[in-house]
């Protein structure tokens, strides 16, 4: 019987965040231990998805709502705690901007440290009682020079995030992470309680073959964003239709998008002017990250990471993903705004 060869040398995240910060003389550490408050976050949220029918977390939290008006869930409440908790006491961060907290979180003096961290800390909650992927969306921002670390350092652009990323809890939990020179993925082996990298280097597709967006909404879409999707749906000269998916959650349906490509989109509408999704803590990292696997991500008219968010709960319409795709979106917006 042949022996089964046993791996004895992985790559973690934290190994991998290490060499990176080998690379730059000047870096002090800071932000590798954050990142690894942030995968301590994630692996207690895997943990508590997981076992959510069994420890009944699963239903409403008590009638609570937050500042956007979604009636938050227990796991919202539970996985909120356990990202702000984590991160306060990390003594790297200054300002916390939470999805579950309506005011920004200064950090007391004492255990403040020099970094802003924006998060929807489960994303794609409504789908959690019945047992479908969620998620962890953050962004990381540098205080400032001279700032003490105020709300000004987090309305800021997206493009001036160091670091942007998501966990998906799903068959495997999954981290997503660009630390702006690329974009890695890891997933988390319960035995061993690491998250080890699966996914180096993603690179989306130049182009792809789905499309993911809330038809419910279509009766509202303007007419730029009706045109653009029947061009998938109804394609000239015998062409082949693209494929519909749509989850509901964003960290699900970009996470797909990233690894096979296509387009997903939160269009603005008739009825939702903005859009519905969060521009700090949903659209800038997702944006961050598919352009640095070499996507695109726009309003429509607009790269979402030239943004200038005026509050911290504001939202953007949002269209992402493959480069080719994303192009072809971008020209029938132009065209009808230029008629
Ligand atoms: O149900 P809709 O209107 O299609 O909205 C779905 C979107 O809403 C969200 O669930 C909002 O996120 P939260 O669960 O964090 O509020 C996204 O994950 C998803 O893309
Ligand atoms: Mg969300
Ligand atoms: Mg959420």
């Amino acid at each position: 019987m042949s022996e089964e060869k046993v791996t004895t040398d992985i790559i973690t995240l934290t190994r991998h965040v290490l060499d990176e910060q080998r690379k730059h003389k000047e870096a002090s550490g800071d932000l590798t231990l954050l990142l690894n408050t942030i995968q301590l976050g994630c692996k207690f949220v895997a943990t508590n998805v997981r076992k959510a029918r069994l420890l009944n977390l699963v239903g409403l939290a008590g009638g609570a709502t937050n500042i956007s008006g979604d009636e938050q869930k227990k796991l919202d409440v539970i996985s909120n705690e356990i990202f702000v908790n984590a991160l306060r006491s990390s003594g790297k961060v200054a300002v916390m901007v939470s999805e579950e907290d309506d005011e920004a979180i200064i950090v007391e003096e004492g255990l403040k440290g020099k970094y802003c961290v924006v998060f929807d800390p489960l994303d794609g909650s409504s789908n959690i009682d019945a047992g479908v992927n969620v998620g962890t969306i953050f962004g990381i921002y540098r205080v400032h020079e001279d700032s003490t670390g105020t709300i000004k350092d987090v309305l800021r652009p997206g493009r001036e995030m160091v670091i942007a990323g998501y966990c998906m809890y799903g068959s495997s939990a999954n981290l997503v992470i660009s630390l702006g020179n690329g974009v890695n993925g890891y997933t988390l082996d319960n035995s061993i309680g690491e998250f080890i990298l699966t996914h180096p280097n993603i690179k989306i597709p130049s182009r792809g073959k789905i499309y993911s967006v809330n038809e419910g909404n279509a009766s509202f879409w303007y007419p730029a964003c009706t045109e653009y999707f029947n061009s998938l749906k109804f394609p000239p000269g015998g062409k082949n239709p693209y494929s519909a998916r749509y989850i509901g959650s964003m960290v699900a349906d970009v996470h797909r998008t990233l690894l096979y490509g296509g387009i997903f989109a939160y269009p603005a509408d008739k009825k939702s002017k903005n859009g519905k999704l969060r521009l700090l803590y949903e659209c800038f990292p997702m944006a961050f990250l598919v352009e640095q696997a070499g996507g695109q991500a726009t309003t429509g008219t607009t790269r979402v990471l030239d943004i200038v968010p005026t509050e911290i709960h504001a939202r953007a319409p949002i269209f992402l993903g493959s480069k080719d795709d994303v192009e072809d979106l971008k020209n029938i917006y132009a065209k009808h705004s230029a008629s």
